[in-house]
C-alpha cells in the first residue's frame, strides 16, 4: 500500500483513523494542540515501537513517557489501571496532557479506560498493532478491562482523538495474532459488507497470511473495508443505546458472535485468544438463528466453512454448558433474565433475537461442541 488514507469517524467529536504503511510520523498530528505531555502505554513486545514513538514525540518537542503494560488480557485488570494512575500522578499529568495506547486490543483498551478515567478524561490517540486493534478495539471508543465475573464488565465510552494503523506493524505479528484478528473481518462481511467474504474466499490463503499478499493490498483492502463498517456503526450509535430506545439494532450489530465468545473466553479465564472465542460465536449465533427459523442452511453453513479456511476454531468443548449459559447471562445485552442476541436473518441483514429457549439455545451448543 503506497498511500495513506484517511477514514473519518462522523460522530459528535470527529477524528480519523489513518491507515498506511509507515505512517507513525503523522501521530503527532493527530494528538491535537495544546498537548505537552504524552503517556506511551505500550506491551512488553511493543518497546521498540514505544521507544520509536517517545523519540518522534521528544523531537517533536513533547515531554514523552513510557509505560510497559503486562502482554495481552492480563494487562486489563483494575491493579494494572491502578498502576497506569499512579504514573500519570506520580509524572503530573493534567487535562491537557495525553495518552498513546500502542499495542494489541487489550492495551489499546486499556489505555483507553486509563484515559477515560484519569481525570475524568484526557485525550487518548489509539496506535493499534495488530489486525484486530485495528479493524476493531482501537475505533469507535469502547475501552474496559476485564473482572473475574466477566469480560469487559467495567468500562466507558471514551472516543480517541485519533486512530494510526501502520500496517508495518503486522509484519511482526505472530500467525495465530493475525488470525484471531480476521474473526471480526469476517463478522464484518456477514453483518453489512459481504464483499468481505467474496475477497477471502478467492483467496483464502492471501487473506490468513500477509506474506502471501506481498504488495498488501488485500490487507490493506480488509481494514479499510471494516474500518470503515466500524466507522458507520459507530457514528449513528456509539452509546449503544438505539435498540433498546426501540431506534433499530444499532452498535449492538458489533456484537454478532460475542454473546457466546465472551462466554468462552470468561469459561477459559481470558487464555483464549478473543477472535478464536468470537469464531465459535459466529459458528453458534449462525446455528442458533437457523435452529430458530431466522436463517437459511447455506449462510449459517458458509460462516463455518469461512472461519475454517482461515484455520479459526468452529468448535468449542473445553466448558460444559450451564458454566456457558451462566457467561452468555452477563453479556452486556443481556436486560434482566432476557439473553439477547445478534442474528443475521440473512446475509447483512441483522436482526435480535431475545429471550430464545434455553432448550434452543443448547441444541444450537450441542452445533459447536459435538
Ligand atoms: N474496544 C473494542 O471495541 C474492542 C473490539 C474488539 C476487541 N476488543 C478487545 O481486544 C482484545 C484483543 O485484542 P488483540 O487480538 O489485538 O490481542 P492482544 O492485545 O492480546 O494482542 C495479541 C498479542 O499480540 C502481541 N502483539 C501485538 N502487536 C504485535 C506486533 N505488531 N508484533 C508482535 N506482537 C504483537 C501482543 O503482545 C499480544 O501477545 C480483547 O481484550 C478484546 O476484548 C475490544
Ligand atoms: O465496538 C463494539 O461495539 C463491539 O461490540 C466490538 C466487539 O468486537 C468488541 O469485542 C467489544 O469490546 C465488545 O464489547 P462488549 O460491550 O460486549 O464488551
Ligand atoms: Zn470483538
Amino acid at each position: 500500500m503506497s498511500e495513506s488514507v484517511r477514514i473519518p469517524v462522523r460522530t459528535s467529536r470527529p477524528y480519523d483513523v489513518v491507515v498506511g504503511t509507515n505512517v507513525l510520523h503523522e501521530l503527532p498530528g493527530l494528538l491535537g494542540d495544546g498537548v505537552r505531555k504524552v503517556a506511551v502505554v505500550h506491551q512488553q513486545a511493543l518497546t521498540a515501537t514505544g521507544e520509536r514513538i517517545r523519540d518522534l514525540l521528544t523531537g517533536r518537542g513533547f515531554s514523552a513517557y513510557l509505560l510497559e503494560v503486562p502482554d495481552a488480557e492480563q494487562s486489563k485488570t483494575a491493579e494494572v489501571a491502578a498502576r497506569c494512575w499512579s504514573a500519570l500522578g506520580e509524572w503530573g499529568f493534567t487535562r491537557s496532557d495525553a495518552l498513546v495506547g500502542v499495542g494489541g486490543g487489550a492495551t489499546t483498551d486499556l489505555a483507553g479506560f486509563v484515559a477515560a478515567t484519569w481525570l475524568r478524561g484526557v485525550a487518548v490517540v489509539q496506535v493499534p498493532t495488530t489486525l484486530l486493534g485495528m479493524v476493531d478495539a482501537a475505533v469507535g471508543g469502547k475501552t474496559g478491562i476485564n473482572t473475574a465475573e466477566g469480560k469487559n464488565l467495567v468500562g466507558a465510552f471514551h472516543e480517541p482523538v485519533g486512530v494510526l494503523c501502520d500496517l508495518a506493524a503486522l509484519r511482526t505479528l505472530p500467525a495465530p495474532d493475525y488470525v484471531s484478528g480476521l474473526a471480526e473481518v469476517v463478522k464484518c462481511g456477514f453483518i453489512a459488507d459481504p464483499v468481505i467474504l467474496d475477497l477471502i474466499e478467492a483467496d483464502p490463503a492471501a487473506a490468513a497470511d500477509p506474506a502471501g499478499d506481498p504488495a498488501g493490498d488485500l490487507t490493506a483492502e480488509l481494514v479499510e473495508r471494516s474500518v470503515r463498517i466500524k466507522a458507520a456503526v459507530v457514528a449513528d450509535d456509539l452509546t449503544e443505546t438505539s435498540a433498546t430506545a426501540g431506534g433499530g439494532i444499532g452498535r449492538e450489530v458489533l456484537n454478532y458472535g460475542h454473546t457466546m465468545g465472551h462466554a468462552i473466553e470468561r469459561a477459559e479465564h481470558y487464555r483464549w485468544r478473543h477472535g478464536a472465542a468470537v469464531s465459535v460465536g459466529l459458528v453458534y449465533v449462525a446455528e442458533l438463528a437457523r435452529l430458530a427459523g431466522r436463517l437459511d442452511e447455506q449462510t449459517a453453513r458458509r460462516h463455518r466453512d469461512i472461519l475454517e479456511l482461515l484455520g479459526l476454531p468452529t468448535a468449542y468443548r473445553g466448558a460444559d454448558w450451564p458454566n456457558l449459559l451462566a457467561g452468555m447471562r452477563l453479556d452486556k445485552k443481556a436486560r434482566g433474565d432476557l439473553v439477547r442476541f445478534v442474528v443475521l436473518d440473512g446475509l447483512a441483514k441483522p436482526g435480535l433475537l431475545e429471550g430464545p429457549d434455553t432448550a434452543l439455545m443448547r441444541s444450537a451448543y450441542d452445533t459447536i461442541s459435538g
